[in-house]
């Protein structure tokens, strides 16, 4: 599945201006990983892609369907081939893990078809597959809560298996998870990326790691792309000036911060 971003904004009811101009195509089958200091609105644009947040200006496209403009339907259509996996897993705790996986069926066959006790032995055995792909088959009954972070994943991995999705937006996938867990969990994601040809936008605050898994890394920068290209081609200046601050913005909020500041004042010499 492909993207296309075009001349995207996007500003808060409060008056945040969040992304701007934001542009950029993603072709079907690439690994994309989005880096950037925190704040600068990676989770933002990765939410308007996923139709979570209202677009201002400009438009996504995703495999033709505009998220904008489409109908409804064509947005339903298209969310249940668009894979997530969070940095908080967002699994049913109280839910078994293969219970969990079944999920996968909800945006194609319903909460019915998606739920063990009325699914058919087909969609139970496929749960089971994609479990098995994860490594983790044994704990199939387990409650998902007992599991360890990096098991959870691996469940919201075999989720987005299950889902046969055709793209996977990741937002801080190992974020919660210890080196060597996280690591697995990104090979585990990454393979199974390529071996089913899949789109990924993922983002990360590791560098080394979008060293390591992407195909390409598109940094933000207060809102505006300032980096694109093959990680190779990116030199570590280029990418540690994605995390130097952005003078500009710093000392607008520090002139916010004081202009409140005065007005405080001003009020209490009222009272
Ligand atoms: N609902 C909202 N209303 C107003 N401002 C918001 C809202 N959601 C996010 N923001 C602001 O948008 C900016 C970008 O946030 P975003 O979460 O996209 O950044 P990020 O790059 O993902 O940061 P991090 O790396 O810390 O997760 C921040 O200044 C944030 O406070």
């Amino acid at each position: 599945m492909d993207v296309s971003v075009r001349q995207l904004a996007k500003t808060f009811p409060d008056g945040t201006r969040v992304l701007e101009a934001v542009d950029f195509s993603i072709a079907s089958g690439e690994g994309v990983v989005l880096l950037g200091a925190n704040g600068c609105g990676k989770s933002t644009l990765l939410r308007c892609m996923l139709g979570l947040e209202k677009i201002t200006a400009g438009d996504i496209v995703i495999d033709d369907v505009s998220i904008g403009h489409a109908r409804r339907s064509d947005l339903r259509r298209l969310r249940s081939r668009v894979g997530s996996v969070f940095q908080q897993f967002n699994l049913v705790g109280n839910l078994s893990v293969h219970q969990n996986v079944m999920f996968g069926r909800l945006g194609t066959h319903g909460l019915m078809g998606a739920l063990s006790l009325t699914a058919s032995t087909e969609t139970r055995d496929k749960a089971m597959h994609c479990l098995d792909r994860v490594g983790l088959a044994h704990l199939a009954k387990r409650r998902t809560d007992t599991l360890s972070g990096g098991q959870q994943q691996r469940v919201a991995i075999a989720r987005m298996l299950m889902q046969e999705a055709g793209i996977v937006f990741a937002d801080e996938p190992v974020a919660s998870l210890d080196p060597r867990a996280g690591r697995e969990v990104m090979d585990l994601l990454f393979d199974i990326v390529r071996e089913r040809g899949l789109t990924v936008v993922c983002v990360l605050h590791q560098i080394d790691l979008a060293r390591a898994y992407a195909n390409r890394i598109i940094g933000l920068k207060s809102g505006r792309i300032v980096v694109d290209g093959a990680p190779n081609d990116l030199t570590d200046d280029a990418i540690a000036d994605l995390y130097e601050a952005d003078r500009t913005r710093a000392e607008k909020e520090s002139k916010e911060a004081e202009d409140a500041r005065s007005n405080l004042r001003r009020s209490a010499a009222s009272f």
